[in-house]
């Protein structure tokens, strides 16, 4: 098993050439697939991606081509995040329940005693990256604006060309109709966003700066540089950190896929902690692309249309099925996680077990 596993000995910062990641702390290494073979629809390469799929539901991704998008993407948040707390606060998601827009550092609780988040970041949907010139869900400040065209829009075309593809060989690995799941995740408006996040540097040690949470929607396209994301493997008692490696994206199941194959694919649940070592006098920054499920889509297991997914549901508990068989819309599901995170919301330790998807038993 190990020897198709990347265990990095040595790599580079992406970012920060010379402060290197510590060496005596917990790793998780993680199996690496090739965008470009899946792309030749290599059946080894898609053997390896469904195995990362439904074991630990985290991979590294290599020649995905997304590198010099990401690297814009970071100089757009940059340029968004020196902007004025009034001018940001203007674009704020709010308290309703939506996450486009600009979210403050504090904003939200990660845990249930109430504990403040610490970072700030920018959602821009991908239903306004494909109608800009025009609007579709929501406005956002003049440094997104500026660059819809040459950086968020590209960003967004290739992380949504990455991730169908990825979509494509779940569906038939779950023996869904042909189309089935990339149907379920284009045909209407969704959540579907990319987000640019910043943690400041030196941030209190052992304090969570993003909570320990499952992702809400279907796939994650995941670019950090400094060390942080940590992962609580099953069967494992110790959160591990994931090693940023150059050229290799983190790629991870969210609660939507997890839902729609019956527990077959894995969401795994996951936090950010300061950089560990050295790495902590850094800000860190990191990109996201989040496919979601459109948002009139069911979350429940597709056992009518899948003989696998069917079989699989039949083998869960009573309390896991119930847990994977919400029965709610994808908008209901993604509102609900989102309104009672913020911290503006809380009544109590219930509103933050109001705000958990499948993490249940591990959080
Ligand atoms: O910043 C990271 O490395 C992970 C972020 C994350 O888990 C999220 O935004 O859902
Ligand atoms: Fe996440």
């Amino acid at each position: 098993m190990l020897t198709d596993m990347l265990v990095p000995d040595q790599w580079i910062l992406w970012e920060f050439a010379g402060v290197s990641f510590p060496t005596n702390i917990p790793t998780h290494p993680l199996l690496v697939v090739d965008y470009e073979l899946l792309k030749k629809g290599d059946q080894k390469e898609m053997d390896e991606l469904w195995k990362a799929a439904t074991s630990l539901g985290f991979w590294y991704l290599k020649n995905h081509g997304a590198d010099e998008n990401v690297e814009q993407m970071f100089d757009m948040g940059a340029e968004t995040m020196d902007l004025s707390m009034e001018e940001k606060m203007k674009y704020e998601q709010g308290d309703g329940g939506s996450s486009f827009g600009y979210k403050f550092a504090g904003a939200n609780a990660v845990d249930a005693s109430g504990e403040l988040d610490k970072i700030e970041f920018i959602n821009i949907a991908k239903d306004d990256a494909l109608a800009w010139p025009n609007q579709a869900r929501r406005t956002y400040p003049s440094t997104v604006n500026n660059r819809m065209v040459s950086t968020i829009v590209p960003f967004v075309k290739k992380s949504l060309e990455i991730n169908n593809l990825i979509l494509s060989v779940f569906n038939d690995k779950l023996g869904l109709p042909e189309g089935t799941l990339l149907k379920h995740h284009s045909e209407e408006y969704s959540a579907s966003e990319a987000r640019t996040i910043k943690a400041p540097k030196n941030l209190p040690v052992g304090k969570q700066a993003i909570g320990a949470h499952t992702d809400f929607g279907s796939l994650s396209f995941l670019h950090n540089r400094l060390g942080g994301l940590q992962v609580l493997p099953p069967g494992v008692e110790e959160w591990q950190y994931v090693k940023p490696v150059p050229g290799h994206a983190i790629c991870n199941v969210g609660d939507a896929l997890a839902l729609l194959s019956g527990g077959i694919l894995r969401s795994n649940i996951h936090r950010v902690f300061p950089p560990p070592g050295a790495q902590a006098a850094f800000e860190r920054w990191s990109q996201v692309f989040f496919t979601r499920p459109g948002n009139s889509v069911i979350l429940r297991p597709l056992s009518d249309e899948s003989p696998l997914v069917a079989e699989a549901v039949s083998k869960l508990s009573d309390e896991r099925r119930e847990t994977l068989t919400p029965g709610v819309t994808a908008d209901d599901w993604f509102n609900r996680r989102i309104r009672n995170q913020r911290i503006k919301n809380r009544s109590g330790p219930e509103t933050w077990m109001a705000s958990r998807g499948t993490e249940l038993g591990r959080a």
